[in-house]
């Protein structure tokens, strides 16, 4: 049995021998646009990794190479990360074996997706309660766990203080990372992933960095990072280096080698140069300047001429001019100079025979006798901690968040007060005459619906917002899909639309006058939960689906506009095109004015005042009698209102509406949970 089989991640196992992961001919490909036309232009497949092979053993070890040369794509395909769609050919194994299914739980992935409202030790918390069987580590060694990671990565200082975000100011951007690498070591993984760990860090917090996970890698762990372009200092505590160019390996080796090897090709570093710029310049195109900066350097030992600065300074000039008159044909000729002087050197056979002997052993244990594409890096996953633990810990964490970013609360709240006390100005104390009556209450009615839809655009933002945390958590097997969608839905749904809703519902309920019974005004704020709920359903489906509000609110407007016209209240339902009108059947406008309708009309009878001043409604109603005509005022009743829009009012028709309107909400939360599940959880 292999190492990594027989480890659990839960152990403390930064064993002593370590894992070696090894990749043979990883070919990788990704779709591009091949022109600039929108939607449908034409895409074809471009080769990112052509066909790379190499190992890394117990240490901290480096993928090199300029920009777009494939490091990211090489690092995520050994971490699993990368779109499996992708990989055309290849091997990725673990000390001669496949990886096992939760390769990707028992590894470390470093990203950056702290959450910037908890403190350090918050959110080393959360990785740790549900990463962390509650099984085998109680309360107090998850806590010491935490703490542990803390004074491993020199947090002590810190450990209280929020990490920040945009809006709030939180620990420095060294700090920062060595948070992101604690969420990863929480797990003591063997196998730890790091993509550009010094990018946007100054040259002494890039170094402590990286000299952190050389301590990391000490005593067995296998650190990989990709990195653009090390210091001297950090390039030094490298164990093993590859170096990519356009997707093909110029390099694979240790990196006391590195050198030597390229002064053996004919690129000779420079004393005081660092080697890793000097790589850089080679690989990067900048060849005649690498050569000349060589050659400066070697003449510099014999001429006193060379060493004059203004003389160095003309063959900089130089190299440069000739760089860039450098055609593509020549750098072409360069790159693949580099690559097939690798592949023809003792380096590359020494590195293939140790390659071969890691295949021969997968491939008589297995008995495969070919490489194999894994296509199924995803099967499935076995979460440290069930159903129940997982929605406490993601609840708790979006509920402190919330709590400690109430901006998008309080300004629901504070919205709903303003537009409740406007509608209620606006509608004050509504007659029963038969002039405005009628008429007031159904644009209060279509105006109270609208404003409810509309007030719950906000939910748009829901699974936009941490969508990168969602991603890389539930990438990492930190909770399940239904656990994070059932605790963002309803820590929105109670705070953000139903709190403020009663609100509104109490303010507008009595400053307008409707009926004063106890049911009444409880159906009344039941139709506003309904219809929040829906039109957040719909939004929540539409989050779930794109990445930009932006996006989002071009999407949702369109349904929004059609349901309006569909409502019943602007347009006679009837009249309109026979094949849209299958939107009332959907139209959250339709079921919510029809339901505030029939609880607010049925019972009421509407008067004429002008031609009957002064007239009392209250009972008898006399103007459902037809003893004298003359006497008798124009009136007519809610339900001959009601007959007339073609609302229903029975008992059932009446609560249908909130059926319906629930039936809606429970269709988009399945319909975005779905998309959900849906993400791309690859890069
Ligand atoms: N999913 C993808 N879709 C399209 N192109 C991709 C995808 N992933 C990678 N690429 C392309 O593959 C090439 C290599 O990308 P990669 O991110 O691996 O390079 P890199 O060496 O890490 O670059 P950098 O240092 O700039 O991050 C780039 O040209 C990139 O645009």
């Amino acid at each position: 049995m292999s190492t990594y089989t027989t480890l659990n991640i839960e152990d403390d196992r930064t064993s002593a021998n370590g894992i070696t992961l090894s990749f043979h001919d990883v070919r990788y490909e990704v779709k591009q646009k091949l022109n600039d036309v929108p939607i449908c232009g034409k895409t074809g497949m471009k080769d990112i990794l052509n066909g790379v092979s190499g190992y890394f053993p117990p240490g901290l070890n480096a993928i090199m190479g300029p920009t777009g040369s494939g490091k990211t794509s090489l690092l995520d395909v050994l971490a699993q990360r990368k779109d499996p769609r992708g990989l055309k050919e290849g091997l990725v194994l673990l000390d001669n074996e496949k990886p096992p299914e939760d390769f990707r739980l028992m590894s470390g992935y470093v990203d950056d997706v702290v959450m910037g409202t908890l403190t350090v030790r918050e959110n080393l918390a959360f990785s740790a309660n549900l990463r962390l069987s509650s099984k085998r580590f109680d309360k107090q060694a998850k806590k010491d766990k935490v703490d542990h990671v803390i004074n491993q990565l020199g947090l002590q200082a810190c450990a209280d203080t929020l990490v920040g975000n945009e809006f709030v100011r939180g620990v420095s951007g060294g700090e920062r990372k060595r948070v992101n690498i604690g969420m990863e070591m929480i797990l003591d993984p063997p196998i730890l992933f790091l993509d550009e760990p010094t990018t946007g860090l100054d040259a002494n917090t890039a170094n402590l960095t990286v000299l952190l996970l050389y301590k990391l890698a000490e005593g067995g762990r296998n650190v990989i990072m990709s990195i653009h372009q090390p210091r001297y200092s950090i390039f030094t505590l490298l164990q093993r280096l590859v170096i990519l160019n356009k997707g093909d390996i110029v390099y694979s080796g240790p990196t006391d080698a590195s050198v030597e090897y390229f002064r053996n090709i004919g690129y000779s570093c420079p004393q005081f140069h660092n080697p890793a710029d000097y790589f850089l310049d080679i690989v990067g195109g900048d060849v005649n300047t690498a050569k000349l900066i060589g050659n400066l350097n070697a003449s510099q030992e014999d001429s006193a001429e060379a060493s004059d600065p203004k003389v160095k300074e003309a063959k900089l000039v130089d190299a440069k001019a000739i760089t860039e008159a450098m055609t593509a044909d020549e750098e072409k000729d360069n790159s693949r100079y580099l690559v097939d002087s690798f592949a023809k050197s003792s380096l590359a056979m020494v590195e293939s025979q140790r390659l071969d002997e890691i295949k021969q052993i997968f491939f008589s244990n297995t008995g495969s006798d070919h490489l194999v594409a894994r296509k199924n890096v995803f099967p499935g996953t076995n979460y440290a901690n069930g159903f129940f633990k997982q929605a406490a810990i993601v609840t708790r964490r979006t509920v402190i968040n919330m709590v400690r970013n109430p901006m998008l609360s309080i300004a629901q709240v504070a919205l709903q007060v303003v537009f409740g006390v406007l509608i209620g100005l606006i509608y004050y104390q509504s007659d029963t005459s038969f002039e405005s009556g009628i008429q007031n209450r159904a644009g209060c009615f279509f105006f109270v619906i609208t404003w409810q839809v509309m007030a719950n655009l906000s939910a748009l933002d829901l699974f936009i917002r941490n969508r990168k945390h969602f991603i890389h958590e539930s990438a990492s097997g930190y909770y399940r899909v239904s656990v994070y969608f059932i605790a963002q839905v309803f820590a929105d749904l109670i705070p953000n639309r139903l709190f403020p809703n009663l609100i509104f519902s109490a303010i507008i309920y009595f400053m307008i006058g409707f009926q004063r019974t106890v049911a009444k005004f409880f159906f009344f704020v039941l139709t506003l939960f309904a219809t929040a709920i829906s039109a957040s359903s719909m939004a929540f489906l539409v989050s779930a689906s794109v990445r930009l509000f932006a996006m989002a609110n071009i999407l949702v407007s369109l349904p929004y506009i059609l349901m309006m016209l569909f409502g019943g209240f602007l347009a006679n339902t009837e009249s309109l095109l026979d094949w849209l009108a299958w939107i009332k059947y959907v139209s959250i406008f339709r079921y919510g004015i029809n339901a505030l309708t029939v609880n607010e009309m049925k019972g009421l009878v509407f008067i004429d005042n002008s031609s009957y001043p002064g007239f009392n409604i209250s009972s008898p109603t006399p103007c459902l009698s037809t003893i004298d005509h003359t006497l008798i005022p124009k009136c007519t009743t809610g339900e001959t209102y009601m007959d007339m829009q073609g609302i229903p009012y029975g008992v059932w028709e009446t609560w249908e509406n909130l059926v319906l309107l629930g039936s809606i909400a429970v269709g988009f939360l399945l319909l975005a949970y779905i998309q959900m599940r849906r993400v791309n959880k690859f890069k």
